[in-house]
Formats: C-alpha cells, sequence, structure tokens
C-alpha cells in the first residue's frame, strides 16, 4: 500500500509529509499553486519555489483519498504492534480539523479518526478467531501550555507530564476508555470536541486554540501462540500556526496565539535540531506538545504529517512558511521497532474474569446447599429472602463478567456491520485509484508520446519557419534582379527606339535625296549614258560604295601610283582608288 518515496532502512523510517491544499471559497484571489502527484510550486511576480513531498491532494481530494494514502499503512502497522502518529499542521483556517476529524456523522466527510475506527473494527472482524483484541483511547488538549482530559467530566483540570523509566512518557491520571462499537466511538468523540477550546478568530469561525492528541491503543493477544503487541496510535490536530496581526487576536484570543506559536516555534526547534545532523540535543522538553510527541518525531513511531494550506493568495506567506516547515520535517528520521513488555490489559480483564467467575462458581455453590438445606428443613417452606439476595449478586457478577468479556474484542466475529461496510468503501476507493491511477500512468504515457511527437513536429516547424525564410530572401534577391533587368530592358527599348528613329529619319533623307538622284537620272541622263554607267558599274564590297570600273587607272590616279612605286610602296587598285577620294 505504501507506494510513496518511502526511505526505510532496517528499522529506519522518514517522517511520510503530504500536502493538503483547501478547496477555494468564493471571490478569493488565487494564490499560483500549480502541483503534481508529489511536486508542488508556488509563484509569485514570477518567482516560482518548488517543493517535493510524498503526495500532493488538491481541493478535488476526498476524505477518504487522503486516507487511503495516509492512514491505511499507519494502521496496519498499530495493528502488528508499532507505534504511529499522523499530525495535521498549517495555518488557521486551512483545514486541519477538517482532515482529522471532520463531519463524524456523514460519510463522505468523516475526517482520518473517525475513519480510523471502521478500519480498525474491519480489521479485527477480518483476523483470527484465535486473536483477541482491546482497543482503549484517550483524548487531551494542550491549552495554554495546561494539559487538559477531554473526556474527564471535569475537563478544565491540569494534568502533568511524567516519565517512568520503561514506560517513557506518560500524562497522569489521564482516563482511558475501552471501545468495542462505533457508537461507542461516536459518542467518545463528540464528548471530547465539544470539550475542546474553540474560539472564533478572523481567519475562522470555529478555530481550535488548542492541540488536541486522541490516542488510540490497540493490543493484540495470540492464543495460539501466547504473543501479544502493542501498538499506540497518536492523531494529532494542532492548533493553526498564524500571525497575530492577521487574526487581530486581542485579551484571551493573543494570550492563546502567544502560547500556540510558542509550543509551534519549540516544535521547530526540535524538528531543527533532528534535521541538523550536528546537535547534540533535541529541545522536547521546552514545551508540552514536543514532551508528548517525543516518540513520534525521532523516536519509535511511523510518523505522517498533513500540512494543509489555504490557496487564497493573501495566505502566500503563510503557505509558503507551511512548505518550508514541512519540508524540513520530512528528513527527520524515526527509529521503528515493535513495542515488547508492557502491562497486558488483556491479561488483567482475563485475570479479572477468572476472578469473577470464580465468585459466581462459589455463589452457584451456595446456592445449590442452600436448596438442599432448606429442603431438608421443610419440604414446602423456602426462604425465598436468601434465594434473591443471591440470584441478584449472581445477576451482577454475571453482568460485569459479560462486559469485561465485551471489551476483549474477537477475530473473525463481524461485530461491526458498519465498519465492514466502510472497510468496503475504502477497498472499492482503492481500486478505484488504482484503476485511476494506471488510467492516469496510460495517460501520461500518451502525453509523454505527444510531448514528443509535438517537439518533432516544432523542429519540423522551425526548420520550416528557417527554409521558408531563406525562400523569403531568395525571392527577394530575385525580385531586385528582375527589377534591375527591367531596368536594362526598358533602357535598352529607349535605345533601340532613338536608334529606330534616327533610322527613320536617315531612311527619309536617304529616300529624298534617292528621290533627287532618280529624277536628275530619269530627266537629264540619256537612256544610253544609262546603260553605259550600269553595265561599267561594280560594288564594292570593302568599302560599301559603287565605282566605275577602271577609274583607278586614268588621269591624276595612275600619277599618284608612280610616286608610290618610288618609295617603295606596294600598289594595287584598291589602294589607287581609296587615294582618289579626297581626304576626310
Ligand atoms: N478540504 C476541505 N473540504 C471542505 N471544507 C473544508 C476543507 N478544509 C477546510 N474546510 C472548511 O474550512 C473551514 C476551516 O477548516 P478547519 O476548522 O478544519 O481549519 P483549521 O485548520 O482546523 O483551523 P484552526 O487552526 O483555526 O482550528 C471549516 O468550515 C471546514 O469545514
Amino acid at each position: 500500500m505504501i507506494s510513496e518515496d518511502t526511505e526505510v532502512v532496517n528499522n529506519v523510517e522518514n517522517v511520510r509529509v503530504f500536502i493538503r491544499i483547501r478547496p477555494e471559497t468564493e471571490n478569493q484571489d488565487q494564490t499560483a499553486i500549480t502541483s503534481d502527484k508529489n511536486i508542488i510550486t508556488l509563484t509569485k511576480s514570477s518567482t516560482a519555489k518548488t517543493f517535493k513531498f510524498c503526495k500532493i491532494f488538491d481541493h478535488t481530494s476526498s476524505q477518504i483519498d487522503l486516507y487511503r494514502s495516509i492512514a491505511v499503512p499507519i494502521v496496519a502497522k498499530v495493528l502488528k504492534g508499532y507505534n504511529g502518529t499522523i499530525f495535521a499542521y498549517g495555518q488557521s483556517g486551512s483545514g486541519k480539523t477538517y482532515t482529522m476529524i471532520g463531519d463524524i456523522r456523514k460519510s463522505e466527510s468523516k475526517g482520518i479518526v473517525p475513519n480510523i475506527f471502521d478500519h480498525i473494527f474491519a480489521q479485527i472482524s477480518l483476523s483470527n478467531k484465535d486473536v483477541s483484541y482491546v482497543v482503549t483511547v484517550t483524548y487531551l488538549e494542550i491549552y495554554n501550555e495546561e494539559i487538559r482530559d477531554l473526556l474527564s467530566e471535569t475537563p478544565k483540570k491540569k494534568l502533568t507530564v511524567h516519565e517512568k523509566p520503561g514506560l517513557g512518557v506518560y500524562v497522569k491520571d489521564l482516563l482511558g476508555f475501552t471501545v468495542d462499537s462505533l457508537e461507542g466511538v461516536t459518542e467518545i468523540l463528540c464528548k471530547g470536541n465539544k470539550n475542546r477550546a474553540t474560539g472564533s478568530t478572523k481567519l475562522n469561525d470555529t478555530s481550535s486554540r488548542s492541540h488536541a492528541i486522541f490516542t488510540i491503543l490497540v493490543e493484540s493477544k495470540n492464543k495460539t501462540n501466547n504473543k501479544t503487541t502493542f501498538g499506540k496510535l497518536n492523531l494529532v490536530d494542532l492548533a493553526g500556526s498564524e500571525r497575530v496581526n492577521r487574526t487581530l487576536a486581542t485579551g484571551d484570543r493573543l494570550k492563546e496565539a502567544g502560547k500556540i506559536n510558542l509550543s509551534l516555534s519549540v516544535l521547530g526547534n526540535v524538528i531543527s535540531a533532528l534535521v541538523d545532523g550536528k546537535a547534540t540535543h533535541v529541545p522536547y522538553r521546552n514545551s508540552k506538545l514536543t514532551r508528548l510527541l517525543q516518540d513520534s518525531l525521532g523516536g519509535n513511531s511511523v510518523t505522517a504529517m498533513i500540512a494543509t494550506i489555504s490557496p487564497n493568495c493573501l495566505d502566500y506567506e503563510e503557505t509558503l512558511y507551511t512548505l518550508m516547515y514541512a519540508d524540513r520535517v520530512r528528513h527527520i528520521q524515526n527509529y521503528v521497532s515493535v513495542n515488547v513488555e508492557k502491562k497486558s490489559v488483556i491479561e488483567t480483564f482475563e485475570l479479572k474474569i477468572l476472578e469473577l467467575q470464580k465468585q459466581l462458581q462459589l455463589l452457584v455453590l451456595e446456592e445449590q446447599k442452600e436448596t438442599k438445606r432448606k429442603r431438608k428443613k421443610s419440604k414446602t417452606v423456602i426462604n425465598n429472602e436468601e434465594f434473591e439476595r443471591i440470584e441478584m449478586e449472581k445477576g451482577v457478577l454475571e453482568n460485569k463478567i459479560f462486559v469485561i468479556q465485551k471489551k476483549i474484542l474477537v477475530g473473525g466475529e463481524n461485530l461491526f456491520e458498519k465498519a465492514q461496510q466502510q472497510m468496503e468503501l475504502i477497498e472499492d476507493t482503492a481500486k478505484e485509484l488504482e484503476h485511476l491511477d494506471s488510467s492516469h500512468q496510460l495517460l501520461e504515457e500518451i502525453l509523454h508520446f505527444k510531448g514528443k511527437e509535438k517537439n518533432f513536429v516544432e523542429k519540423q516547424y522551425v526548420s520550416l519557419q528557417e527554409e521558408d525564410k531563406e525562400l523569403d530572401r531568395k525571392i527577394e534577391e530575385t525580385e531586385k534582379l528582375i527589377l534591375k533587368a527591367e531596368d536594362i530592358l526598358q533602357k535598352k527599348e529607349n535605345e533601340y527606339q532613338n536608334e529606330i528613329s534616327t533610322l527613320l529619319h536617315t531612311n527619309k533623307s536617304l529616300a529624298k535625296e534617292m528621290g533627287l538622284a532618280n529624277f536628275i537620272v530619269n530627266n537629264f541622263l540619256p537612256k544610253e549614258y544609262l546603260q553605259k554607267i550600269n553595265s561599267n558599274m561594280e560594288w564594292m564590297e570593302d568599302i560599301q560604295e559603287w565605282q566605275i570600273k577602271g577609274i583607278a587607272y586614268c588621269g591624276n590616279n595612275l600619277k599618284k601610283n608612280r610616286l608610290r612605286s618610288k618609295r617603295g610602296t606596294r600598289s594595287n587598285s584598291k589602294s589607287v582608288f581609296k587615294d582618289y577620294y579626297p581626304k576626310q
């Protein structure tokens, strides 16, 4: 059942610490609290503080959820003869009393204490018939550093703490009640709660002004091996830790708050000394509370702490302080072992029953003798008074035997139908929770897988984004190049346009010149001359000109040719022709 990160090395066991977040009341600004299984994070002004505990119960947790995780393993140990402690610590109004006691008469709101009785009685019913049990309870409060018996007829009377070797620390004259039914336990709890000191404060209308310790002693005796075990379970509802200036306390409330804070600070010092490792002295004796809880903290006890916190943002400081306090507690180590050598209540009861049975036997013999005597004297007259006395004494003795026998609970008997039902509820819830746990695990696996997928997609998205950016950059560059090219094209087009218009212009003037030449040729040149000229014209490709055939060999052209030959320059018709052209 103990699924939390419990550290058990041989008989060394750390105090297990749990957190319960109270449901929010309407119109509250919430502190940013996030929790997941055993991690809780408190955030304020973007500063986050994270803590790890055995388990975090959020506002949706039911009383039975807490019972199953916290109390079930401890009760199992107590039934085997170990000591156990469950204590609730937290700011005033954060839900300590609701968690420890709750609404006794409503199944779904029952706190840890009433649920424990359902559980214990059901376990006894389910156990071997050779085992007998006696369950005894005590209920005390520490109010203003005074110990009071909440089950006494004089609950305001001061009691004292004593210590004896072999017995340990105990409260003198504290009344112990043997319980054998749920009704009996409920009556006792109600009586004690009524006697407890409560008062109205700004943070809680019915604030507990004292530390309450409800103790259950379970003794079991196995007839087959004659083994007796003694388990003790302390259930502690501490008074609320609070800042006096926030509660606006005055008078009695202020005095109470001073004492509460004092004993809680001694508790803090004890915790510090226990987790320090170097401390040579643990100041248990500095307060009644720490003295009585000596075994529970650093001693022989399986201990669990429930730190209750409020989600209200006005309570941020208190919530942080509670978590820091709780964080220290989880480092405390206890040294757990089965209790031995205690005075057995079962044996005392058995001896008493034997003694009463002997007395009864004597009365029966007396009755038989009397009958004989009377019959001898007179067969008809019998002294009825004597018989009535014997019958009455017999009745008293039988009743006494019955009462004591009733206190010894025998395993295997289905004594407590209701307890059985509650046990079934616990088991059903356990099954349900196990199922939920496995569904939760499956969901977590899916979530993990989806997370991986998301990462992959995100990475792909990032690379696609990068690719996209690169493409954008390329497109931008290309667009710039296109613009440049368009600009060049435009310029070229303009140039061509200019050239075309120049050519057109040239063409026009050439056509004009040509028209004039044609006009002259057609009108002033005889046809036979024209034919002669046409047949003697030659197209000079290299100079792109028409020439009259053989013109290089006539007139001044020949003279120039001779002069060149004298200077040693080679002559040909082309050079002759060029010289013929006037120099430009
Ligand atoms: N988990 C819860 N679910 C429902 N109601 C709750 C829960 N926790 C606390 N409450 C309610 O809040 C109020 C204050 O709770 P409770 O009296 O238990 O606080 P407390 O810590 O014991 O305070 P104090 O230290 O002043 O005694 C009560 O009315 C109680 O019923």
